[in-house]
């Protein structure tokens, strides 16, 4: 494979926060146009994973390169990626359409292409009718899609997001995965890491199980189901819960 089909690497990275090893090493090769659904359980590391992919967190060894630019190279990266984290950065004194304007601005995306933009996205994500209401007083839910709407506006090589679908009501879920499979279609890679199982079932090409700061299973979804035995057909709930609990021994 060679490398600039790979849009997400890491080679051996690792995270230490003073005596806990928060990513052991995780290794990862993640093709253009994918979508990797990246599960593990509470604490497994996935967050500080996240975060040192996105330049947020600066690995305390290792290397991780996004569309082949060292994560080293904040900038470079960062012009390259879209992050949607657990907690949206949103500013609660701004309407929705000001914080959309506003990194939209901080993003080089000129005025026009904004504003077609963003009053599409907040057309799809059913939120037009309360752009113009300050974010405090929007719903967890609300907040999340304009995090979401903030991470894609400037259509970036690779995105990456954290529980999409936390707090969003079954229509607006199916919005959110429907838009997903869209930016895969066209060529950009998501990198997406939730609880919600059939997100993960329906969406991904590739799935990685963390565990205890390592991937300890790794394939697509139909792979690693095959390979796990359970009387009825296995889902990917039976897949995490044996190499979450055995550490791979169930799935080589
Ligand atoms: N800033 C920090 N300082 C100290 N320890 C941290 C810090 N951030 C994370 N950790 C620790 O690193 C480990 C991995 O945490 P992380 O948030 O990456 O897990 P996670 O897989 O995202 O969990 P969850 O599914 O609960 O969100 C945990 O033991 C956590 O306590």
């Amino acid at each position: 494979m060679s490398i600039d089909r790979i849009a997400i690497e890491a080679t051996d990275l690792r995270k230490r926060f003073g005596d806990t090893l928060a990513v052991e090493s995780v290794d990862l090769a993640v093709e253009r146009g994918t979508v990797y659904g990246f599960l593990g359980p509470n604490g497994a590391g996935k967050t500080t994973t996240m975060r040192m992919l996105t330049t947020l967190t600066r690995p305390s060894a290792g290397d991780a390169r996004i569309v082949g630019t060292p994560v080293s190279d904040r900038n470079g990266v960062r012009d390259a990626i879209g992050y949607l984290p657990e907690d949206p950065p949103v500013f609660d004194e701004l309407t929705g359409y000001e914080q959309l304007e506003y990194f939209a601005r901080l993003r080089d995306i000129p005025a026009s292409a904004a504003e077609q933009r963003i009053d599409a996205w907040l057309e799809r994500f059913d939120l037009a009718g309360d752009a113009g209401k300050r974010i405090e007083e929007y719903s967890k839910g609300m907040r999340q899609k304009v995090g979401l709407v903030q991470a894609l506006l400037h259509e970036p090589d690779v995105l990456f997001l954290d529980e999409p679908t936390s707090g969003l009501d079954p229509r607006a879920a199916r919005t959110v995965m429907d838009a997903i499979a869209e930016m895969a279609a066209e060529g950009h890679t998501v990198f997406l890491s939730t609880h919600i199982l059939p997100v993960v079932e329906e969406l991904a090409d590739t799935v990685g199980v963390l565990s205890d700061g390592r991937i300890v299973a790794e394939g697509a979804p139909e792979a690693l189901t095959r390979q796990v035995e359970s009387e009825s057909d296995s889902t990917l709930e039976d897949v995490f819960l044996a190499v979450t609990t055995d550490h791979g021994a169930a799935v080589q």
